[in-house]
């Protein structure tokens, strides 16, 4: 069963073309990351989702109707990349008052021990950390049992323990059939949760495939060595340097050993491995991305030339 749906969906900001016919659909039980760098269009999809804005082109669809009718969205849970709570209110009054607008919410104490908030249960919102803000506004997604939940970027601004808490409250959700979309900047992020990724770049869908297939479209390998200056490389995608070490990223990674020996190069304690997914973001998106968690920020040197996404709905440059 379909959920949420955007058909060839586009959203126009005057000049500005935020998405460009995209389409992609959310169906019950799954758990889709939205992946994509600043400005690539995941809040705009997530607002046509939710109803809070029109698409000027194409249609979105939500639990079967029109995203706009409060009816269609009695099953929708949503946290924005913007929140505000009543700073006077204590943590279990706001849930209390967020649960009273629905039929059969979850009980209170369920839902802060499932988000690691029960020690909180009594402090005043006013008082909370920006993080333990950020948590109880995500859960507070859950409370009415929604079956399809919209998370943008639930997790920035986080410390690692936190994360992990809201992780497993989402999680949770997900175990007893509830859909999720998340967005996220956290490749880790996707990789731990969402079967599913949809890759944004520049407001078009530019891959939507399981994680382990968008990686394996890149086909991008990391060739890693102790070397001095680099002679022109095949098929290089980016290259790092990280504690003395370099790291080539390519589409081909054979023919960079292959130049590496016919070229003479004095190199050592060479290596190769398959990317990570924030390797296969940088080379499928084609530009330095997001600021990513815990890893080394976008340091591709070129587009995707050579090592294009071969499976991806589109590229980047379209
Ligand atoms: N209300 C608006 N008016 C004008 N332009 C907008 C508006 N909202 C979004 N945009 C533009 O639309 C594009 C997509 O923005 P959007 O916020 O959807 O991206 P995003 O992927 O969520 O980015 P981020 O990761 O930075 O939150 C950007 O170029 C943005 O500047």
């Amino acid at each position: 069963m379909t959920l949420a749906r955007a058909v060839e969906v586009s959203r126009r900001y005057q000049t500005v073309r935020a998405l460009d016919r995209v389409s992609m659909e959310i169906h019950a039980g799954e758990l889709v990351g939205l992946l994509g760098p600043n400005g690539a269009g995941k809040s705009t999809l997530i607002n046509l989702l939710t109803g809070l804005r029109r698409p000027t082109g194409g249609r979105v669809e939500l639990c079967g109707g029109d995203p706009r009718d409060p009816a269609s969205r009695r099953h929708l849970g949503v946290t924005p990349q913007e929140t505000g709570l009543p700073p006077t209110l204590r943590v279990r009054e706001v849930v209390d008052f967020v649960a009273a607008h629905y039929p059969d919410p979850i009980r209170r104490d369920e839902l802060l021990d499932r988000f690691g908030l029960t020690e909180l249960a009594k402090r005043q919102t006013g008082g909370l950390s920006g993080g333990q803000k950020r948590r109880l506004a995500v859960a507070l997604a859950f409370v009415g049992r929604p079956r399809v939940v919209l998370l943008d970027e639930p997790t920035t601004g986080l410390d690692v323990q936190a994360r992990r808490a809201l992780w497993d409250g989402i999680r949770s959700f997900h175990v007893e059939g509830g859909a999720v979309l998340l967005s996220s900047h956290y490749l880790e992020e996707i990789e731990e949760l969402a079967q599913r990724v949809v890759v944004l770049g520049g407001g078009r869908v530019l891959a939507d495939d399981t994680v382990a297939a968008v990686r394996g479209m890149v086909g991008v390998r990391r060739v890693s060595l102790t070397v001095g200056e680099l002679p022109p490389l095949p098929g290089v995608v980016g290259v790092k340097h990280v504690d003395g070490r370099t790291h080539v990223l390519t589409a081909d990674s054979d023919a960079v050993v292959r130049a590496l020996v016919t070229g003479g190069v004095d190199f050592s304690d060479l290596e190769v491995r398959p990317t990570s997914l924030e390797e296969a973001f940088l080379a499928l998106t084609g530009d330095g991305g997001p600021a990513v968690d815990g890893g080394v920020p976008g340091e591709a040197d070129g587009g995707p030339a050579g090592a294009g996404p071969k499976h991806a709905v589109a590229g980047a440059d379209r």
